[in-house]
């Protein structure tokens, strides 16, 4: 049994979409054929199905790199093969507009796990077969969908203290968006053998101030995520394991 999602081994298939609330889950998992829960802890919620005849699965792993990496980490020893996330993101590019969708390739560092985890100089990069499956997986979606691919980086801080966020370096070195736990999903993700990517729905600008403006619940984004896991869900089955 896996300690913390509280999942047995034999019932996780080796295709894992995850993402980071247990809602966004069960919404994603309601859209398998024959999806059950198998197992449910914290903020851990697992679910398994089938998505087109393939066994797959969906984990919320919460907000947050230090919590995530306890579910990559299960999940990994449990025997994932491939990992996509479907989160959601803040746009630091004016062209990146609320609603649209990115697929991270690479993760700046910013997190304090990683750092933990490896030295400095390590990369956290997606499974290029992943970003690929993921890109042809968009291309065929509905025509209007806005989809760039690019660099992302991973921050610990959501709401600002007294020191600057490092938003405006970001921006200007070409980052498209700012999340929580892509960093440790993919370091960890390296270091285990798994394959991994992730899509994230655009919420807003990054540099607006959050605890004014931020809102992911409207319709705009769930169109968006409703999109991004169909996206992930195609993809994940079609990469080779
Ligand atoms: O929507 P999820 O997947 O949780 O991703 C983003 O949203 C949360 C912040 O609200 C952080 O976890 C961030 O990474
Ligand atoms: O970490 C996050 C997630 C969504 N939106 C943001 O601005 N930041």
């Amino acid at each position: 049994m896996l300690t913390n999602l509280k999942v047995d081994p034999e019932q996780l298939p080796k295709r894992i979409i995850v993402c980071g609330d247990p809602k966004r889950a069960a919404l994603i998992a309601s859209k398998l054929t024959d999806y059950r829960s198998v197992g449910e802890n914290r903020e851990y919620h697992s679910y398994a199905g089938t998505w087109k005849g393939v066994e797959v699965a969906v984990v919320s792993h919460g907000v947050g790199s230090p919590g995530a990496a306890v579910c990559f980490e299960e999940l990994a020893k449990g025997g994932a093969q491939v990992m996509i996330r479907v989160g959601t993101a803040g746009s630091y590019q004016k062209e990146i507009t609320p609603g649209s969708l990115v697929i991270s390739s690479s993760v700046a560092r910013q997190d304090g796990l990683t750092s933990q985890l490896v030295p400095a100089g390590f990369p956290a990069v997606a499974d290029r077969h992943v970003v690929e499956a993921l890109a042809q997986a968009a291309n065929k979606h509905e025509a209007n969908l806005k989809v760039a691919e690019g660099i992302t980086l991973t921050l610990d801080v959501f709401y600002n203290g007294v020191l600057e966020f490092p938003h405006k370096l970001y921006q200007k070195a070409g980052v498209l968006a700012v999340e929580m736990e892509n960093s440790a999903l993919f370091v960890i993700c390296a270091l285990r053998g798994v394959k991994a990517g992730s899509i994230l729905a655009i919420d807003g600008y990054a540099d607006a101030d959050l605890l004014e403006s931020y809102n992911p619940h409207t319709e705009e984004m769930a169109k968006a995520i409703e999109a991004e896991a169909s996206i992930a869900l195609d993809a994940v089955i079609q990469v080779e394991i």
